[in-house]
């Protein structure tokens, strides 16, 4: 089986699982990036895995706006800027850290959302949509062999910011991703036990999750 062969109903069954299946199975955030990252036509086949989200209505209500190469300085003095007007109790630590990631990081990608309030299709599902498409271009990064990170903040709310995007009326943002190729390798960090998120549906039976059984319990 090659990675672009889907899995089979019958290799479900054995509990086999596909190339790419256990590849997504090691995806961490990641913001230790270094050069490169994806550009040109490895850029848009991300961006193309990215547009195989949901989308009800077909809104298409993702907006990219990729910040490389010598314009990243000038984005973080802006983003700077808008930290300095949303977000002014913020730890000088913690300013610079996003001056320095805004600025060296190999790509920075805005999610801009085109959010029509005026649609039949609920904002939040329009917003979803959004959500769906940026774990794409995560998974998308990590097959292709680079490492990304979605940062957001009350920054990502100024209106100043979000225009200097091309952002306007009811757009909104839903954060930036950092993009490169991760700096060496990692130990995969663990996960939960899927089976703690997981309940099944009786009828007349009430529904519990085995997570919330084990958090209820004293002590
Ligand atoms: C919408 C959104 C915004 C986030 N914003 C931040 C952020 O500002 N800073 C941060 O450290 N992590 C943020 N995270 C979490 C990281 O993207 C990441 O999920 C976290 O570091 C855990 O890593 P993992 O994806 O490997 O579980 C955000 C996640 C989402 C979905």
């Amino acid at each position: 089986m090659t990675a672009s062969d889907p899995a089979t109903p019958a290799s479900h069954a054995s509990g086999k699982t596909s190339p790419a299946l256990e590849q997504l199975l090691s995806r961490a955030s990641r913001d230790d990036l270094v050069a490169p990252a994806p550009e040109g036509q490895t850029l848009e086949t991300i961006l193309a895995a990215a547009l195989r989200a949901p989308d009800h209505g077909r809104l298409r209500p993702w907006r990219y706006v990729a910040i490389t190469g010598e314009a990243r300085p000038a984005f973080a003095h802006e983003v700077l800027a808008a930290i300095d007007r949303q977000e002014p109790e913020l730890p000088e630590k913690k300013r610079e850290m996003r001056f320095a990631r805004f600025s060296t990081t190999p790509l920075v990608l805005a999610l801009g959302m085109h959010l029509q309030p005026e649609s039949p299709i609920p904002v939040w599902e329009q917003e979803m949509a959004v959500g769906a498409a940026a774990m794409n271009v995560l998974n998308a990064l990590h097959l292709a062999g680079f490492g990304g990170k979605w940062i957001s903040g009350k920054f990502c709310d100024d209106p100043k910011l979000r225009e200097s995007l091309g952002l306007k009326g009811d757009d909104r943002l839903a954060g930036f991703m950092f993009i490169g190729t991760p700096a060496g390798p990692r130990p995969v960090p663990g996960r939960p036990d899927p089976k703690a998120y997981l309940a099944f549906w009786k009828p007349g039976a009430r529904v519990s999750f085995p997570v919330d059984r084990e958090s209820a319990q004293p002590g």
